[in-house]
């Protein structure tokens, strides 16, 4: 979880391939008038985000055996939506300063995201502290760093925390 920029996708790659486990890529999910709205530079809002993060928790209700979700997941009501489909699920936030978020999201010319939008990113984020089984992460560490931490984590973590 994470804004925009953080690293999400490169991150779950790696983290999948190292579980063996599925890939689901938050992104792919929203309806085309989500991917429409980011694309003329429009926030979206929480009535835009509720059907997709339904879709997104019947994908993970779908996989019992687990699966490594990318999901930017920036309010905490949004977070609980997600664990109310999988209980016990785990989120690595992809922590990132503004003004590093940005500068990577304005040098991905091809993405339909905007790098106008990534403030309002940051006024939506509600960081995840004092909620159980997360991992803080400082994003500007090199992906594959990130992924081990992530691995590492996912596999100590008692069933119980
Ligand atoms: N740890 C990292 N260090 C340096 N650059 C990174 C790192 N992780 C990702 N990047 C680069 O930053 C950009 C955004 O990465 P990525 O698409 O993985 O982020 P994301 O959180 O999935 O973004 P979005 O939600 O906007 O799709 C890409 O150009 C990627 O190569
Ligand atoms: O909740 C949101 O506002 C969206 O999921 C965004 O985070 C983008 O889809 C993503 O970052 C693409 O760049």
């Amino acid at each position: 979880m994470g804004v925009s920029g953080c690293g999400k996708s490169s991150v779950a790659a790696l983290v999948a391939r190292q579980l063996g486990l599925p890939l689901i890529e938050g992104d792919e999910f929203h309806p085309p008038s989500n991917r429409e709205r980011m694309a003329q530079g429009i926030a979206l809002t929480d009535g835009d985000r509720a059907g997709w993060l339904d879709t997104l928790a019947a994908e993970l209700v779908a996989r019992p055996q687990g699966a490594v979700l990318t999901c930017s997941a920036l309010k905490a009501s949004y977070r609980d939506r997600l664990r109310a489909a999988a209980p016990g699920l785990q989120f690595a936030w992809l922590d990132l300063d503004p003004a590093a978020a940005e500068a990577r999201v304005a040098q991905r010319s091809t993405h339909f995201f905007p790098s106008t939008l990534v403030a309002t990113q940051f006024a939506a984020l509600e960081p995840p502290l004092d909620e159980p089984r997360v991992l803080r992460l400082d994003a500007l560490l090199a992906a594959e760093e990130l992924a081990g931490r992530v691995v590492q984590w996912t596999r100590n973590i008692p069933a119980s925390a």
